[in-house]
């Protein structure tokens, strides 16, 4: 019998990552609460809103049934946004069982209580144990995953087993899945380059060209470390795929959203219409919120996050953004090792 996994909401990474499920014969089942999306992908297998012009696989069922969704599942993938990880996975718990493997692939942080999705996760679903929850991130847009252009991306846990599980069930030929034990890592680097990639949109809408998009990049992934490993992170995590990694394919892709939205921005188009016209999800917009709130919670400096959560939310002209950052006090690029070893200085 083939092995069923569900997966947790029809939006457009949803829908990729179902798509690489169905192509390694598992039978997906694919839940929305909407039912003309339920109709559209079992009557015609696309879903044109999400992934305009793509063919799904037959092999994918969708429903609007949460409890049919996750029956007899061996593995279940939450992909909502992070505004919903909450109430969807309350709604879950009652159909959850405790030997089921629980992925996520939200990148974002629960704006009113700063937390990561795994640990909402474990909060919303008690039976399961926390060795059991994986998330997947990485440089990975669903518009090209589902074409099956080569992808890479990387399952942590803090149970190797279980991320070794759920690389076995992504892994083939156009998506490579490495395995990573970082979770706090993955998450945070997941949610976080979307702030950037939100800056890069404006840097590149206001003409300011490719060093000043190189120097948010460089600098952007500096700041999220710090944070990150005041967190409990690896610094070395945010090297690899889920770090400097996604954080390129988000700057540099017309397929980001954050982007799209930072370039949108820069027009002078005001948030809440550039968030509506978007018609899909932004996390970058709470997530420079909720960084900031996490920043001054761990004393940590984020230039980038600070003016750009001035720009999204008090209304500073981007410009004045820029020489804010240009002007801050001279400093050394490797801010932390420098004070922790000046002695190469003093020979
Ligand atoms: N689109 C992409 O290429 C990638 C997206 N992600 C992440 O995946 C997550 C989901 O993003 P997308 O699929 O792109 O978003 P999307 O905007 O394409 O789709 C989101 C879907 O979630 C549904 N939804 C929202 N709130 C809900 C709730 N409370 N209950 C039930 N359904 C709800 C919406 O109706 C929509 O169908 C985000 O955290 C995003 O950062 C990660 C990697 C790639
Ligand atoms: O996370 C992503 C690619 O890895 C998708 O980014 P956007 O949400 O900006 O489209």
């Amino acid at each position: 019998m083939n092995k069923k996994v569900a997966v947790i909401v029809a939006g457009s990474w949803g829908t990729a990552l179902a798509s690489v499920l169905a192509d390694n014969d598992i039978d997906v089942v694919l839940w929305s609460r909407r039912e003309e999306q339920v109709k559209e992908i079992n009557d015609h297998h696309t879903n044109e809103h999400f992934l305009p012009g793509a063919k799904l696989p037959e092999r994918i069922v969708a429903t609007t049934s949460l409890e049919d969704a996750v029956k007899d599942a061996v593995a279940v993938l939450l992909v909502v946004p992070s505004s919903g990880m909450r109430e969807v996975t309350r709604k879950l718990q009652p159909y959850i069982k405790p030997d089921m493997l629980i992925i996520h692939a939200t990148k974002g942080f629960e704006a009113e209580s700063l937390k990561r999705m795994t640990q909402v996760i474990s909060e919303e679903l008690p039976q399961i144990d926390s060795k059991k929850i994986v998330v997947l991130s990485g440089p990975s847009h669903a518009e090209e995953v589902i074409l099956h252009n080569p992808t890479t991306v990387v399952v942590a846990s803090e149970d190797m087993n279980s991320a070794e599980d759920a690389q076995d069930l992504f892994i083939n030929s156009y998506f490579r899945v490495y395995t990573n034990p970082d979770v706090i890592g993955v998450e945070v680097a997941g949610a976080l380059k979307n702030i950037i990639a939100l800056g890069a949109g404006l840097s590149d809408g206001l003409g300011f060209g490719d060093n000043a998009k190189a120097a948010l990049m460089t600098r952007g992934i500096a700041e999220i470390a710090r944070l990150g490993a005041e967190m409990g992170a690896s610094p070395l995590t945010f090297a690899g795929l889920s770090g400097v990694g996604d954080l390129i394919v988000t700057c540099t892709s017309v397929h980001s959203r954050n982007w799209r939205a930072g370039s949108m921005l820069a027009k002078g188009l005001p948030l809440e219409s550039v968030l509506h016209d978007m018609g899909m999800v932004v996390e970058g917009v709470k997530t420079t919120k909720a960084a900031a709130t996490l920043a001054a919670e761990y004393n940590v400096t984020m230039p980038i996050t600070t003016e750009l959560y001035a720009v999204l939310f008090n209304n500073k002209p981007p410009k004045q953004a820029v020489e804010a950052l240009m002007g801050r006090v001279r400093t050394n690029e490797l801010e932390e090792v420098a004070q922790q070893d000046k002695t190469d200085w003093i020979h």
